[in-house]
C-alpha cells in the first residue's frame, strides 16, 4: 500500500461522505444548459509579465506543454459548473480526464508578450461522460483573435474514484447548440468506428498493405537477390533511429487530490519529447499543428517511474507526425503498464525526410500516424503572424 500524507488521508475522509449527494440515476439529476457550464478564463501574460517565466520558450513564444496543462484544468472546472449542486459544499463527483479528442492550432506560435482568453463549455454528455469544447484567443491590436479550438471528454467517477457516476442530462437551446450536440454523438461513433479497425485488432486495408510492400521494396538492395539486405533510399530515415526516451519520477507535487498524477502534467511531459523528436529528426524548429486521440487509459499512482519512448513514426513535406508511449512501474515491482499513447503533428520550417519501418511491427506504426494524419482537419491553415 502506497503511503498518503496525513492531509490526504484526511481529504479522502472527507470525500467518502459526499457519496450520499451522488444521484442513482441520471433522471435524478435536473438537465443544463451549455451556457451553464460557459466559463471566460483570462491569462495576462500581457498585463502581468511576472506570470511569462512559467509559459516562456527559449525561442520567446509561449510553451504549448503550459497551455495543455491550462487546457486539462480548465475542462475539469467546466465539468463541474455542469455537475454543480448548490447545496453542497463540495462536489460527490471526481471528474478525471479521459480523453483528447482534438486540438488544432490556428496560428503557428503563439506571443507570449499578449493576454490569452479561454473559453468552453459543455457540448455533450452520455451517462457518465461528459465532451468539452474548449476555444483560445489571443489578443492582436484590440481584438483577440481565435488560435486553437480543443475537444476533450471527461469522465464522472464517484467520491473516492473508485466507480462511475452519473453526470447532469444537457438540454440544447438552439440549432447551433442542437449541432453541436449532434456533433458529440458523431464523434462518439467515430470514435468507436476508429478503434473498431485499429491495427491492433485488424488487419490493415488493400491500399495500405500496398504502400507497406512498395516501401519494403523501396529498401531492398538492388544489387542483391535478398529480401534481408535493406538500404535506405535518399533523403531518408529508418524509424527507430528517430527514438528518443526519458523518464519522469512522478512526486506528490503533480498529484491530484486522488494521489493521482494530473493529466496535465503527463501531457506536457509527453509534449516535450515529442517536440524534441520533432525536432532532433528534421533538423529546424517544429511547430504543433494538431494533437489528436490522446486515451487515458489507466490512472498513474503517485511515486511511479513514468518512461516515455517517443518516436517519429510518419512523415510528408513539412510535416511529422510523432507518436509518444508512456508506461509506468511502481518502484516495487517490475511490471510496466501502457497508461497513455500520445499523437502530435507537427509542421517543420523545412521539408524532413521520409521515415522507413523495417520490421511488420514498425510498419503497422507507420500506418497509424498515417490514419491519425489523415485525421487532421484540413487544409491546415496556420497564421505566421
Ligand atoms: C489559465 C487558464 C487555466 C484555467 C484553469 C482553472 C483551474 C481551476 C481548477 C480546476 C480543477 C483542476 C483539477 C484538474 C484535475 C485534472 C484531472 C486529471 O488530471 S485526471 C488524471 C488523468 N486521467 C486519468 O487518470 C484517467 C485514467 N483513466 C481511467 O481512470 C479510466 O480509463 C476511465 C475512468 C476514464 C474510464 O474507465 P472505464 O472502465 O472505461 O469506465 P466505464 O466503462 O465505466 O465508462 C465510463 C464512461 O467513460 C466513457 N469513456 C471511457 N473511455 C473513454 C474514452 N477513451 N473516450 C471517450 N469516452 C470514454 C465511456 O463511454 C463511459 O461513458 P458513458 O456512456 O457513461 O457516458
Amino acid at each position: 500500500m502506497r503511503e498518503l500524507s496525513r492531509d490526504h488521508v484526511k481529504a479522502m475522509e472527507e470525500r467518502k461522505v459526499l457519496q450520499s449527494f451522488l444521484a442513482e440515476s441520471q433522471k435524478g439529476l435536473p438537465p443544463r444548459r451549455m451556457r451553464d457550464s460557459h466559463i471566460e478564463v483570462l491569462l495576462p501574460l500581457g498585463s502581468q509579465p511576472e506570470l511569462r517565466e512559467k509559459y516562456l520558450t527559449v525561442q520567446n513564444t509561449i510553451r504549448f506543454g503550459r497551455i495543455l496543462e491550462d487546457l486539462d484544468s480548465l475542462g475539469v472546472l467546466i465539468c463541474y459548473m455542469h455537475t454543480r449542486i448548490h447545496e453542497a459544499k463540495m462536489s460527490p463527483l471526481s471528474i478525471v480526464t479521459a480523453l483528447v479528442d482534438k486540438i488544432d492550432m490556428q496560428k503557428m506560435s503563439l506571443s507570449p508578450e499578449q493576454d490569452i482568453k479561454f473559453s468552453g463549455h459543455v457540448s455533450w454528455v452520455g451517462k457518465t461522460s461528459m465532451e468539452v469544447k474548449m476555444q483560445m484567443f489571443q489578443l492582436h491590436g484590440n481584438e483577440f483573435c481565435p488560435v486553437l479550438d480543443a475537444t476533450f471528454v471527461m469522465v464522472a467517477r464517484d467520491s473516492e474514484n473508485k466507480g462511475p457516476a452519473f453526470v447532469n442530462p444537457l438540454i440544447p437551446e438552439s440549432p447551433e447548440e442542437e449541432e453541436l450536440f449532434r456533433q458529440g454523438e458523431l464523434n462518439k461513433g467515430r470514435r468507436v468506428a476508429f478503434s473498431a479497425k485499429s491495427l491492433l485488432k485488424m488487419a490493415p486495408s488493400a491500399e495500405e498493405r500496398s504502400t507497406i510492400h512498395e516501401m519494403f521494396l523501396h529498401t531492398l538492395d538492388p544489387k542483391t537477390v535478398s529480401f534481408q539486405s535493406r538500404v535506405l533510399p535518399p533523403n531518408a530515415v529508418w524509424m527507430e533511429d528517430s527514438k528518443l526516451k526519458s523518464l519522469e519520477v512522478c512526486h506528490p507535487q503533480e498529484r491530484n487530490i486522488f494521489n493521482r498524477i494530473f493529466g496535465g502534467f503527463l501531457m506536457r511531459k509527453a509534449y516535450e519529447l515529442g517536440w524534441a523528436t520533432a525536432c532532433n529528426f528534421g533538423g529546424s524548429r517544429p511547430f504543433v499543428v494538431a494533437v489528436d486521440d490522446i486515451m487515458f487509459q489507466k490512472p498513474v499512482d503517485v511515486g511511479s517511474l513514468l518512461f516515455l519512448s517517443s518516436q517519429v513514426c510518419f512523415t510528408q513535406d513539412n510535416y511529422i507526425q510523432v507518436r509518444v508511449h508512456s508506461e509506468v512501474a511502481s518502484l516495487e515491482s517490475k511490471e510496466h503498464m501502457t497508461t497513455n499513447v500520445f499523437h502530435f503533428t507537427f509542421m517543420s520550417e523545412k521539408e524532413v525526410p521520409l521515415v522507413f519501418p523495417r520490421t511488420y511491427g514498425e510498419s503497422m506504426l507507420y500506418l497509424d500516424g498515417k490514419r491519425h494524419f489523415s485525421s487532421m482537419s484540413v487544409p491546415v491553415n496556420l497564421r505566421k503572424d
